[in-house]
């Protein structure tokens, strides 16, 4: 096993990924099992849950002697015994956590989809969903009356759409149909509900947007008159506690476990998450185990989007592992006659078909932003970019040409230009709290990097110039009225959380800093610290992309780097960037960047899609 390393070393190496490495060479003697060692822990810092030895389409990496010898290895297994590391029969090479949280998630969701049932007779369910849809068109409303329908008799269900496709207004209908028919669906007559999202921010957004969703819902039962039950169950659904997953699950940082796992499971009956692109693999294996067998687990979320931070791509994977918007059988026979579109069917063996549901009419179609959302959620249109390259802008989404820090500093001046009256009534007059941090949600930097001038510091720094020299503002001081910040590191003891945002506002106790955080009871409020008292944090006018995830904004500004190398850039990366917009998005770039951008799809390296398709032996 002492030979020469094989011409596999990582690009962006981390210290971490040779000290281990290193540890694994002094303890074994091994160099190729040390190599492997290297590979496999620098692929899950860029978010892989595990490493191909052999690249399956090239042929490239380890040889096949190498492989065999890896294999034999004493620390190596094939995942039925605890081994430090899992070389498959595909030659993907994992760590033993990353192994058993894609296995043990996998087993987890075949099991709760092989309980779904049909519970409900065609006749109950068409009434059902025509007090639901009172009003509302066939066909554009297909997949959302599917859903609804899908719901009753699932342990696991996924709805997933873009921004604007009516994952809300379903979700609510699917709340209210598990009230109804609860007993049909083996939950208690009154079940829990709880709501949870993977950040405070998200959480606060899904407390929204179900407000929202059953004040239109209400109005709707009121006009249509008929199952006034329904306007009563309306209000068991919970519309102002959502919970971080974190704080669902029981997060205990001083031992990073959790209070709840399969010997506490959760209470909840029904447990919803919002923003599901963002939960990594060990997250999400600790919701499914969580889970009490007979609960029901709805996952929302866009799979388009940036995957989690940490490693594994499981929305995506989940998606993916199952043909869309298929049927099995037995259920596209049941809901065949509300769809005026008729479902496609899947095999009977396929584990997660009719729990996997994809919303695919956009309500807010129209707009050239909507389009440009539209045109990156999959594998982008060429005839959308060159019209878009060439024209500049498209309705609500504009281009700006941005090759050097001198171009950025004009398309600063510009935002600054185009936003004064916001900024200057933010910055230079008394403002109340609540209507400050409002006034965040309408304006956003998004930056595809951290450092450097094309950066979030690079550009915080470039703006609170720009302010300074337009609006009078000291800039010999971080610390003024109007300064917007992100929290960047957890502090349990005040309550506040990375990626948070604040403002700091001058008052009659001096200068404070003000949060709308939300309490153990789930209600919201506004809170003021001294700056002094702040844990780590940095100014946010412009924050990266990664942060701006599960928040959405009026305008958003996206910056791109003009390195059109940089491997930063990518479609999920401008995708998600322009989906925080509601109104309006412009884009800082040179053309060349955002192509390079579009045409580099984000490829995660993991099993799960494998594992949940039909008669997968898991492993293979
Ligand atoms: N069936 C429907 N009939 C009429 N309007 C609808 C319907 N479904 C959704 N809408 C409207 O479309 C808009 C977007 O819907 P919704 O907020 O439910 O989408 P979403 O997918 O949750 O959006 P986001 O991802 O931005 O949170 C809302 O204004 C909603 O009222």
């Amino acid at each position: 096993m002492n030979r020469p390393l094989p011409p596999t070393a990582p690009a962006d190496e981390r210290a971490i990924d040779q000290t281990l490495a290193q540890w694994v060479l002094q303890r074994t003697g091994s160099n190729l099992l040390a190599t492997a060692v290297r590979v496999v822990s620098n692929a899950e810092g860029r978010g892989h849950s595990c490493a191909w030895l052999s690249d399956p389409d090239t042929g490239a990496g380890f040889d096949t002697e190498a492989l065999a010898a890896i294999r034999r290895h004493a620390w190596v297994g094939d995942g039925r015994h605890f081994t430090p590391f899992v070389l498959d029969a595909r030659n993907r090479f994992y760590l033993w956590r990353n192994w058993q949280h894609e296995a043990k998630l996998a087993a987890a969701i075949r099991l709760r989809c092989r309980q779904r049932t049909l519970p409900i007779p065609a006749d109950i369910l068409e009434g059902d969903l025509d007090a639901l849809f009172a009003g509302m068109p066939p066909g554009i409303t297909d997949w959302q009356r599917a859903a609804v329908a899908a719901v009753p008799g699932a342990r696991f269900f996924v709805l997933t759409g873009g921004p604007g496709t009516g994952k809300t207004t379903t979700v609510v209908r699917m709340l209210l149909m598990l009230l109804r028919r609860a007993r049909a669906c083996g939950l208690p007559s009154q079940p829990s509900i709880a709501l949870a999202a993977p950040t405070g921010k998200a959480a606060q957004r899904l407390v929204q947007a179900i407000a929202r969703g059953k004040a239109e819902l209400q109005v709707s039962l009121s006009q249509c008159g008929s199952a006034p039950d329904l306007q009563e169950l309306l209000q068991h659904i919970p519309h102002a506690d959502a919970r971080t997953l974190h704080r669902l699950l029981g997060y205990r940082p001083m031992d990073n476990t959790f209070s709840h796992g399969p010997r506490n499971p959760l209470a909840e009956d029904i447990v919803v998450v919002d923003e599901a692109s963002m939960v990594d693999l060990a997250m999400m294996r600790q919701l499914l185990e969580a889970l009490r067998p007979d609960a029901v687990l709805i996952l929302l979320g866009d799979p388009s989007q940036l995957a989690s931070i940490d490693a594994g791509s499981v929305l995506a994977d989940i998606v993916a592992s199952t043909p869309p918007n298929r049927l099995p059988p037995a259920m596209a026979n049941l809901l065949a006659p509300w769809l005026q579109n008729a479902p496609g069917t899947a095999t009977d063996d396929a584990p997660l078909a009719g729990q996997v549901l994809t919303l695919t009419y956009s309500w807010r179609a129209g707009s050239g932003l909507q389009r440009g959302i539209e045109a990156l959620r999959d594998t982008p249109d060429p005839a959308w970019l060159d019209t878009l390259l060439s024209a500049r802008a498209d309705g609500d989404l504009h281009l700006r040409h941005c090759p050097s820090p001198r171009a950025l500093r004009s398309c600063v001046d510009g935002w600054i230009d185009r936003h004064a009256e916001l900024l200057q009534t933010l910055l230079t007059l008394p403002v109340e709290a609540g209507a400050a941090l409002q006034s965040l949600h309408q304006l956003q930097i998004l930056c595809a990097l951290r450092d450097g001038p094309f950066g979030a510091h690079g550009l915080n720094e470039l703006i609170a110039r720009r302010l300074a020299a337009r609006f009078g503002i000291d800039s010999g001081h971080a610390w003024h009225h109007g300064r917007p910040l992100i929290i960047t590191r957890n502090d349990y003891a005040r309550g506040l959380f990375n990626g948070d945002v604040g403002i700091a506002l001058q008052g009659a106790e001096g200068l404070r800093v003000w949060f709308e955080l939300g309490d153990r009871d789930g209600n919201t409020g506004l809170r003021s610290f001294s700056p002094r008292a702040l844990p780590a944090h940095e100014s946010a006018w412009a924050i990266t992309i990664h942060r701006s995830q599960g928040s959405e904004y009026r305008d958003v500004a996206v910056v791109l780097p003009p390195d059109e190398d940089n491997r930063i850039l990518t479609r999920e990366l401008v995708y998600t960037a322009i989906s925080r917009a509601r109104s309006h998005a412009e884009i800082w770039a040179t053309d060349e960047s955002l192509r390079a951008a579009l045409a580099r799809p984000i490829r995660r390296e993991g099993g799960l899609r494998e594992r949940l398709r039909p008669d997968q032996d898991p492993r293979k």
